[in-house]
């Protein structure tokens, strides 16, 4: 493991029934980074960071290391903050008695100590009225009231890790950004590194210090977040880019990526984005990619020199082509020719 590491990930695999869904994905999670998790629903980011903690769903079955183990330390050395903050907090226990519980739980207070400590924690998140809320149940507060309750919780205990899985999912845009908000500054106060699952490239750009990119259980991109958004080395960052509205062409609203990741039990031979992939070639329909060093990053494609710059427009020109009603024939149809041309 490397010395700089506080966690080691290697050759991680978790499969359901015998078909893996993670497919052997190796990376680390450095101190006081935000190294964000991306890529298109099932690309097993919830899996992988729900393995960090220990905490995989019925069924799964695992191979590889994950070092340290941190599972037997939840919320003291590491932390969750899911999707849904109802599923972290206890229906039937005031809010503030649950951080107080969290609180003593790693510290020797008292329990006034413990409930004052708790109520501090809310009114850090920017719970208004704090001492109050603390004894409302999280059904008595809102949606990002609560996601922020689970942020004082998961940060409560001073841990080194915080995985959060789409934590603002559930929340309208506003709310979004103040739990965005709230999570990066409680991280940064208690020095933990953030391990944030998301499917939203502006939430990258904005927030990560590193991304790594997921496609169909495996690593398509690893590397510094602007670096990676700015220039992308594998195609598959490339799509997902250019899906970003900013690089949609005028006036279009297709989806630049075509089609669907593949099921874990339906994948083609080869690199399992070569379907969808504008540079694939005979390689890639045999040959899974292993992830090679490409400056200062690690990208699992056998084609990235061929990618333009920008490599967006890879995407743009096929969704035009298929504006017009061409590309329609094979899976890559007519647009590829088109969009092999240097640019
Ligand atoms: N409990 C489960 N039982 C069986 N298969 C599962 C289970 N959980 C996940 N999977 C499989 O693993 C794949 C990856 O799941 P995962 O939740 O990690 O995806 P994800 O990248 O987080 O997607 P999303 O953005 O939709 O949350 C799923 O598409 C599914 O095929």
């Amino acid at each position: 493991m490397p010395s700089d590491a506080l966690l080691s990930v290697r050759d991680l695999r978790i499969a359901f029934d015998g078909v893996e869904a993670v497919r052997g994905l190796s990376f680390d999670v450095r101190p006081h980074e935000v190294l964000a998790l991306v890529g298109e629903s099932g690309a097993g980011k919830s899996l992988t960071a729900r393995a960090l903690l220990g905490m995989l769903p019925r069924g799964a079955t695992t191979s590889g290391t994950i070092l340290p183990d941190l599972s037997a330390h939840r919320g003291r050395r590491i932390s969750l903050v899911p999707q849904d903050a109802l599923s972290a907090l206890s229906p039937v226990h005031r809010v503030g008695d649950q951080l107080a519980a969290a609180v003593r739980s790693v510290a020797r207070v008292s329990r006034t100590e413990a409930r004052a400590r708790a109520v501090a924690a809310l009114d850090r998140v920017g719970i208004p009225d704090a001492a109050r809320r603390a004894r409302a149940y999280p059904h008595e507060y809102s949606g990002g009231m609560r996601q922020r309750a689970v942020i004082a919780m998961a940060t409560v205990a001073g841990p080194g890790i915080v995985v959060a899985d789409e934590p603002t999912t559930a929340l309208d845009e506003e709310h979004r950004d103040q739990v965005l908000r709230v999570l990066a500054e409680r991280r940064e106060a208690v020095g933990a590194a953030l391990v944030l699952v998301t499917h939203d490239m502006d939430v990258v750009r904005d927030h990560a210090d590193r991304v790594l990119v997921m496609y169909a259980g495996r690593l398509t991109e690893l590397g510094p977040a602007h670096e990676v958004l700015d220039r992308p080395r594998a195609p598959y960052t490339a799509g997902l880019l250019a899906s970003l509205p900013q690089h949609a062409p005028p006036g279009r609203r297709l989806p630049a990526l075509r089609g669907t990741p593949p099921a874990p039990g339906a994948l083609p031979p080869g690199c399992a984005f070569a379907p969808r992939c504008p540079l694939a070639a005979d390689i890639c329909r045999t040959a899974d990619p292993e992830p090679q060093r490409v400056e200062g990053r690690l990208v699992a494609c056998h084609r990235w020199p061929e990618l333009p710059h920008p490599a967006t427009r890879l995407f743009q020109s096929q969704s035009q082509s298929q504006s017009r009603g061409r590309g329609r024939g094979r899976e890559h149809g007519p647009g590829q020719e088109e969009e092999r041309q240097p640019v």
